[in-house]
């Protein structure tokens, strides 16, 4: 293949410069998934080691390349092992960009979806829009997942599995302070209410605001390794916040909620 420029004795053409720019694009990519997450320090230190790696090589230092050499050989089965909950969330993301994910372009043109009526969906929404926003106004402390799949991994043994349909009543006697129900997450999937009292993994992020506390954490915590939703409401101050992705954001409008729900329900 022709020649397309040389650098520190590399020769590129088309093909390895496009090789070249898949992989920065990759880089890139992986440093936004794991940026603020414990796993990007990982991230950093695997590739200071291939970095070294890559230099003594090139110095011809004997021993250190057959010692850096050994931890690369082990490495893909390492990182695979280290990096589980990033990899997953990395696939569901990409699966969601898929040609025929539900909600990619392909689908739309082609498949009837569009059509679908989206009546159990608006309800469930109006449900819980209206049970956030009462329990804002009394200051009542609410966690509420949205989870995008039946397969939502939670500690069952701390829990109360409901099994029940999505009403607002219903939601605002569950985290009424004198219910035995009220403490800890309530799960959502599909058009029912899953569990309650659920226990949440807590956020480790060391990015995130120091003032907030473990109800907003662990909001935090279910968001980071799938493509849940978690919506909070706080005790303390009455707001309304949101996590997804591992990013909370906080102090919403109630129409800035439904925009959100709207969001994740209805349009993928
Ligand atoms: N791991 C967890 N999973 C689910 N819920 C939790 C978890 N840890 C704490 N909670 C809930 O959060 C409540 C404590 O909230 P805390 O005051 O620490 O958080 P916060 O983020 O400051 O919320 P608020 O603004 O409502 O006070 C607990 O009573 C419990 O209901």
């Amino acid at each position: 293949m022709q020649e397309f420029f040389h650098l520190y004795g590399y020769r590129f053409n088309w093909l390895n410069t496009l090789d070249l720019t898949i992989v920065i694009i990759l880089v890139i990519q992986l440093y936004r998934l794991l940026k603020g997450s414990l796993a990007f320090n990982i991230f950093v230190g695997l590739l200071m080691i291939y970095l070294v790696y890559f230099l003594v090589e090139r110095l011809r230092m004997p021993i250190l390349t057959t010692i850096l050499q050994s931890f690369i050989n082990v490495g893909l089965i390492a990182i695979i092992i280290i990096f589980q909950p990033e990899i997953r969330k990395f696939l569901l993301v990409l699966g969601k960009k898929a040609p025929l994910s539900k909600d990619s372009f392909f689908t739309k043109l082609f498949l009837p979806d569009k059509f679908k009526s989206y009546k159990e969906e608006e309800n469930i929404i109006n449900e819980v829009i209206t049970a956030v926003g009462r329990m804002a106004g009394s200051r009542t402390g609410a966690l509420i997942v949205v989870a995008n799949t039946y397969r939502v991994k939670f500690d069952t043994a701390s829990s109360i599995l409901l099994d029940s349909n999505i009403n607002a009543k219903l939601l605002e006697s569950i985290f009424a302070k004198a219910s035995p129900l009220h403490d800890g997450a309530l799960i959502i999937v599909g058009n029912k209410i899953l569990a309650a009292k659920v226990i949440l993994p807590v956020s480790e992020n060391p990015d995130l605001p120091h003032r907030i506390g473990l109800r907003h954490r662990s909001a935090v915590g279910i968001t980071e390794h799938s493509d849940n939703i978690a919506l909070i409401v706080s005790e303390e101050r009455g707001t309304i916040s949101y996590a997804q992705d591992g990013k909370l954001v906080q102090d919403i409008s109630l129409e800035e909620l439904k925009v959100k729900m709207y969001e994740v329900l209805v349009d993928g």
